[in-house]
């Protein structure tokens, strides 16, 4: 039989078997697809497509970005450099906002969901501001276009998130124009209780779940996941209930901090963590330490809540940084969450089940969804982030991206190290 390298592998290609491919495991196995799905673990059968020969490859399960913001991304130069804090980088959005229009928004969320599908992120779930100015859901409008552009390609869930002085009719509206989750920030409202209870209101009439920024923040009475939970502990487990950031959850005494997620797990409230975002936002006050703002992760996960990870901000004025590849998020879970590298990638691709989407784990009976890279191990994946990436979606090539350096020049300084 002839075997091709992945290497070797073009977009738009189907592939029938992976030969000797490294799992999360690191069991050596050969998978063979058909109708978009794994259906065995030796490679036999099967209807027609390419054989590959993976041996040095491994597959590793597709990633999820559960909480990116599509509509501010690429804008961290044009909008002017806010001092650093959470309260700067919203005003420095609020007045630059204004003055972006649809066709820019459209441009800007569609170089960043470009990059997270050739980084291998084939779920996203977006939220979107109400932008200022004479049409507030030019935004909305414009990421729901994305999400039929980019279908089959990358999941894209859409929240639209208003703020508390946002009125109901326009929540309404967007709404109406088929949003799929509610989002805001209470903690920013001068009320967050009532502004939390009437998001949750407003969910309910439509029949939508929500996806709210709760505790963004280190003042530890910041506490807005116990009203979240409070809130929709009757909802049906299948109505999303997701709770964004929960930075304040660092900042608690263990006594609290059990109470509460012991709340979030009856409940079915998932917590969102944005590692990169929340390094750099938070923390610029503390004289000395420079807490790192993420909520204990270990501990929610000992507790049996559902959490998953996002990238948050891509240079924009919340975080100049960030660029839709989810690899960086895995590698921040590792560094600053104390999370294993095997962990820490568990938690970027768990969000594809928050997201409701078919299992892609590379088990038989799954989709053929995954991501094929060079290399060992999950953690040496990581830690060199994986320049050779394959993309697979329904057993069919849909983005490569290949090694950036020439390697005849490595040859070429290893050749005169020899000689010298
Ligand atoms: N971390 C963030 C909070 C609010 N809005 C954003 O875009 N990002």
């Amino acid at each position: 039989m002839l075997l091709r390298r992945p290497d070797e592998l073009v977009p738009g290609e189907t592939v029938r078997s992976l030969r000797a491919v490294t799992d999360l495991d690191g069991t050596v196995v050969s998978v063979g697809f058909a109708d978009g799905r794994i259906v065995n673990r030796d490679a036999e059968g099967l209807a027609a497509g390419v054989d590959v020969d993976a041996s040095d490859w491994m597959l590793l399960p597709p990633m999820a970005d559960l909480h990116a913001h599509v509509d501010k991304a690429y804008t961290w130069s044009a909008a002017g450099s806010p001092e650093g804090s959470l309260e700067d980088a919203v005003s420095c959005w609020q007045s630059f906002g204004e003055l972006l229009t649809y066709e820019q928004i459209k441009i800007n969320a569609r170089r960043q969901l470009t990059a997270a599908m050739r980084a291998g992120v084939t779920a996203i779930r977006t939220h979107v501001n109400y932008h200022e100015g004479p049409d507030p859901l030019r935004g909305i409008r414009a990421v729901i276009e994305l999400r039929e552009e980019f279908r089959g390609f990358v999941d894209l869930q859409v929240v639209a998130m208003h703020g508390y002085n946002r009125e109901s009719d326009v929540i309404r509206e967007a709404i109406g124009l088929g949003v799929d989750l509610l989002g805001d920030a209470p903690h920013l409202s001068p009320d967050p209780q009532a502004e939390i209870e009437r998001t949750v209101q407003l969910a309910e009439e439509a029949g939508l779940g929500v996806d709210i920024h709760t505790d963004e923040t280190l003042n530890p009475n910041s506490l807005g996941i116990r009203d979240l939970a409070r809130l929709t502990s009757r909802w049906p487990a299948s109505m999303t209930r997701s709770a964004g950031h929960c930075v304040s959850l660092a900042m608690q005494t263990p006594e609290t901090l059990a109470v509460v997620l012991s709340e979030a797990a009856a409940a079915g409230v998932s917590i969102i963590t944005n590692p990169l975002t929340n390094l750099y936002l938070q923390g610029w006050e503390h004289p000395t330490a420079t807490p790192r703002a993420l909520p204990p992760l270990r501990s929610i996960l000992e507790a049996g809540v559902g959490l998953a990870a996002g990238g948050d901000n891509v240079q924009d004025p919340f975080n100049p940084l960030g660029n839709g590849d989810m690899i960086d998020v895995v590698a921040a879970l590792v560094l600053a969450g104390h999370l294993t590298p095997r962990a820490a990638w568990e938690v970027v691709t768990a969000g594809r089940g928050l997201m409701n989407l078919p299992r892609a784990t590379g088990a038989v009976g799954d989709v053929a969804d995954m991501i094929l890279v060079r290399a060992t191990s999950v953690a040496e994946a990581v830690a060199e982030r994986a320049p050779e990436r394959i993309v697979i979606r329904g057993g069919r090539v849909i983005a490569r991206r290949r090694l950036a350096i020439d390697a005849v020049d490595v040859s070429i300084i290893e050749a005169k190290e020899i000689r010298a």
